[in-house]
């Protein structure tokens, strides 16, 4: 725990008081059904799981099981009770629910709700059409995934909790139908699964560069504001259907156009006004960012003018292009 016991990491205070002394559920590893694997990373493996007769009719309930690897050093076990602590504490709609812990034979499992959609990251490549590489979606239905986000982040950042790695990949969807939810669905191991989106700057832990603003990457220093700027990258991974940030820069270069007020462009089907909100979350100066309360609010307002307009992608619908292109 030492290495996030550091008065610098920013959620200090949640690991050094109320999570630790909070209680989690321990659950028997009788009642559960480990079946297919979902993914694999250096921390251990996700599988596809059943809790038995836990749902008072006596049902069944689909689960995730994340399990941490035998191997697993002392400190990887404490962030990895962490993180269920962190997930089990946090009750939000928008927030992936934790079930809770169980151990056996010296591994760790934490229990998470199933998320029959998966991925948001792998979702939106899906749904993307390989001729014209436009999203399927509508404007409105990719708004939604924002707004869902947003909601999630405004409730931790009302809780002062820092996610620190705010991205498509660590968001997951409750079906791929069109009355789909997404959640934030993974706190900081993600980057395990998906490495090549992660950058090891000289010495320090793998860092996702591509989503984090200049004072995170050249200070280190994480706030709720730079999750904001993360998010602006995620609402241009949602409006690019999945593309890799900065495409076709090198993560050292990524860090020098963004350290000289370089900016991701807008995508082909973004909307300017959402372009401009985009560009709002990466202003350098961190106060000048707007609050999550701020962009959830905005994106709801937003996302029922092209509800209203039914229009699928920008071109079809009345928005005013004239504005310049970029930030
Ligand atoms: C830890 C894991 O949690 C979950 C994964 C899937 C899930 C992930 C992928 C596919 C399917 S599915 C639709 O085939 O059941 C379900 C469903 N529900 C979860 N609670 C996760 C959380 C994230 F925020 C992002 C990625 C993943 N993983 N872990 C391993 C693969 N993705």
């Amino acid at each position: 725990l030492e290495d996030i016991l550091t008065e610098g990491n920013p959620n200090y205070r949640w690991y050094s008081h109320r999570l630790l002394k909070g209680t989690i559920v321990e659950i028997d590893k009788s009642q559960i059904q480990i079946n297919t694997l979902l993914g694999r990373g250096a921390f251990g493996e996700v599988f596809r799981g059943i809790l038995l007769g836990r749902e008072r009719n006596g049902n069944n309930t689909d689960i995730a099981v994340k399990r941490l690897s035998k191997c697993a050093d002392e400190q990887s076990q404490d962030k990895f009770l962490l993180e269920a602590l962190i997930l089990f504490k946090f009750q939000h709609k928008n927030i992936v629910k934790c079930l809770g812990i169980s151990s056996s034979n010296g591994g760790y499992m934490i229990l998470l709700e199933l998320m029959l959609g998966g991925d948001l990251k792998t979702f939106l490549r899906n749904t993307k059409d390989k001729q014209t590489q436009k999203s399927t979606l509508k404007v409105s239905e990719l708004l939604r995934l924002a707004g869902d986000i947003a909601c999630g982040l405004n409730y931790l950042e009302s809780l002062h909790f820092v996610h620190r790695d705010v991205a498509a990949r660590n968001c997951l969807l409750t079906n791929l139908g069109p009355n789909r939810v997404a959640k934030l669905g993974d706190f900081g191991l993600a980057k395990d699964i998906l490495l090549h989106d992660y950058y090891r700057k000289e010495g320090t832990a793998l860092l996702p560069i591509r989503w984090m603003p200049p004072e995170a990457f050249l200070e280190g220093y994480f706030s709720s504001k730079s999750d904001v700027w993360a998010f602006g990258v995620l609402m241009w991974e949602i409006f690019t259907s999945g593309f890799i940030p900065y495409p076709g820069l090198q993560n050292n270069d990524v860090m020098t156009f963004v350290r000289k007020g370089g900016r991701l462009e807008i995508p082909a089907i973004c909307p300017q006004s959402i372009y401009d909100l985009m560009c709002w979350c990466w202003q350098n100066d961190t106060v000048e960012r707007p609050s999550f309360q701020t962009i959830y609010k905005f994106l709801v307002i937003t996302h029922k003018k092209f509800q209203s307009d039914e229009c699928f992608s920008n071109d079809q619908c009345n928005e005013d292009r004239s504005s310049p292109r970029y930030c």
